[in-house]
């Protein structure tokens, strides 16, 4: 549906976006990450035809943008991060004004215009003059004129920025249905938002994509570690060494430790504990399960592989009971900051210009401090 090729814009003594390369194909809702001045503005308006490339190619479902612009247009509904709305006009002659520009022929204008008056919930306010209406519906509004000529391509800049928690809600799950029948390009400071509405995420920094994969497989990619967080219920310092003593696990830390029972059980009553288990194999230890406390651990592996059967496995097999047992994964959040602070940045091999991928991720040394 959409193809940036090696994409770079150069303004007058700055640098705009550079060697800007992804694609994305029909039905994908992808998310458009970056902190201010990273250029995601600059590359939603050069996919809009907007403004031109310095270097490389745009092309929407095969077309040129340099070559057909019109006809590439007319597949892209734009959202810039202002909406072109004029306030003196009403719903209604907004609408009619915009079908007209986008040459919809008349007699299909009205169901045109009906349809997106209703998908959008603005019935009721099409006599409304703009100027009077929230910024929640001025931002609707701004979606029916991205969608009125029914392009198959969105690219929506900072939809939901200003809007207050009742109107992010609504615009978002406009968006969703929207990406039911559209591909999206949507841009956001908000990281919560990729998660609530994207299926892939690119994060661009310092004018270059620094990573593009799905949002729950990005921490996996990106972690350095692989983390269990574990409560066991049993003798702490036990549990402790028995952990400590497996192949997969690399190490071991504390995180609390419930005082009652299991500090107060000495090595020779876990030992009758654990004696009366292996005699008594389906029977639950119960003076073991019952009285002593629960440690809490965060256990890493050796080889940043899933530990999880072989920590049940070995735990079940010393009698010592799972209360609880986690994944620790990077935050959309962290792997953000990891890649889009300075810091990390100057770690970089190639100054942050590696293109992570959520599987190639593992094999490259694209984490800024890798
Ligand atoms: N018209 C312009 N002339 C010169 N430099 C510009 C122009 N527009 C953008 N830039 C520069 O290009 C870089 C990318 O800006 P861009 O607006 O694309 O970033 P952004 O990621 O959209 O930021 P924000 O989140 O703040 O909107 C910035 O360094 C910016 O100062």
């Amino acid at each position: 549906m959409l193809e940036v090729k090696q994409v770079s814009k150069l303004y007058e003594n700055q640098r705009g976006v550079q060697s800007v390369d992804f694609s994305m194909s029909r039905g994908e809702i992808v998310g458009f990450l970056g902190p201010n001045g990273a250029g995601k503005t600059t590359t939603m308006r050069m996919i809009t035809g907007y403004l031109n490339p310095t270097h490389g190619s745009i092309l929407i479902d095969g077309l040129s943008m340099a070559e057909h612009p019109k006809k590439a247009r007319q597949k892209i509904g734009y959202l810039p991060e202002t909406p072109p709305l004029y306030p003196e006009m009403s719903v209604i002659a907004y609408l009619r004004f915009i079908a007209d520009l986008r040459g919809i022929p008349a007699k299909e204008q009205k169901n045109r215009i009906d349809e997106v008056i209703e998908r959008l919930g603005l019935e009721g306010r099409e006599r409304q003059v703009i100027r009077s209406l929230s910024k929640g519906y001025k931002q609707r509004i701004g979606l029916a004129q991205a969608i009125l000529h029914n392009p198959d391509l969105l690219i929506l800049d900072e939809p939901t920025s200003g809007l207050d928690p009742k109107q992010i809600i609504e615009i978002r799950q406009l968006i969703r249905e929207l990406g039911e029948n559209h591909t999206v390009l949507l841009s956001t400071h908000i990281l919560p938002e990729i998660n609530a509405l994207c299926n892939r995420v690119l994060i661009i920094n310092q004018g270059k994509i620094v990573l593009d994969g799905q949002p729950d497989q990005l921490a996996n990619s990106m972690g350095d570690t692989f983390e269990v967080s574990l409560e066991v219920k049993g003798p702490r310092e036990r549990i402790l060494a028995e952990l400590r003593s497996m192949p997969e696990v690399s190490g071991v830390r504390e995180l609390a430790a419930e005082a009652a029972g299991a500090e107060g059980l000495t090595d020779a009553e876990a030992t009758t504990a654990d004696a009366d288990n292996a005699n008594e194999a389906d029977r639950v230890p119960a003076a073991a399960a019952e009285t002593q406390g629960a440690v809490k651990v965060l256990v890493t592996a050796a080889d940043r592989t899933d530990i999880r059967e072989a920590l049940f496995y070995r735990m079940a097999e010393k009698r010592y009971p799972i209360l609880g047992m986690k994944k620790e994964s990077l935050s959309l959040e962290d792997i953000f900051l990891k890649l889009t602070t300075n810091e990390s940045l100057e770690g970089s091999s190639d100054g942050g210009a590696g293109n992570a991928s959520a599987s190639g991720a593992k094999d490259k040394e694209v984490t800024p401090d890798a």
